[in-house]
């Protein structure tokens, strides 16, 4: 792993046609409604993270999980990566919390607030809502424009 990369969480949890969305009370993100998740610590595997991060953002336990897509971020003037690992939630236990990193909500899936989130979003919540698992490559000018991208669906993850 390059220096410059850092490795990240995304979990989406689902529930019939709902989608659970926290809004950002603080830090990288603040404001924008997105999926729960942060950085992966030294001493934990990508899906223990992913865990860890779900129940101290939202109170939900994740008893199972899948991985259904990578994400590259790369912002004009930083040299930092971030390798985001997108997971769904198949199995959890609890009711969720608002926490003081995010404020949970349901949303039906046929209206996610997309003008409220990463502008990425938009692009890969329709595969992963029809269950396509998928790798992406974003540029970012700032947090608002992106200037290329790829995004390709993919039949098997790391
Ligand atoms: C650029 N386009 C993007 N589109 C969608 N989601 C994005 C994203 N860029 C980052 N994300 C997610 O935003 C969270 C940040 O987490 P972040 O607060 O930095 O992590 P963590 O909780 O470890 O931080 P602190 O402990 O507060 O430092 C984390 O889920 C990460 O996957």
């Amino acid at each position: 792993m390059s220096t410059n990369q850092k490795i990240l969480t995304l979990v989406m949890v689902r529930k019939a046609n709902a989608i659970l969305l926290g809004l950002k009370k603080r830090g990288f993100g603040e404001g924008k409604w997105n999926g729960f998740g942060g950085k992966v610590e030294n001493d934990e595997t990508v899906a223990e993270g992913a865990i860890r991060e779900l129940e101290e953002e939202s109170g939900l336990v994740a008893k199972c999980l899948k991985k259904v897509g990578i994400l590259e971020f790369e912002f004009v003037g930083n040299p930092i990566v971030l390798e985001v690992h997108v997971f769904d939630v198949l199995q959890y236990e609890g009711e969720p919390v608002e926490t003081e990193e995010m404020q949970p909500q349901w949303f039906p899936e046929d209206s996610v607030p997309y003008e409220k989130m990463w502008p990425d979003d938009i692009l890969w919540y329709p595969l992963y809502l029809k269950g396509i698992k998928f790798k992406g490559y974003f540029l970012y000018q700032g947090h608002d424009t992106i200037l290329k991208y790829t995004l390709t669906q993919v039949d098997h993850l790391p």
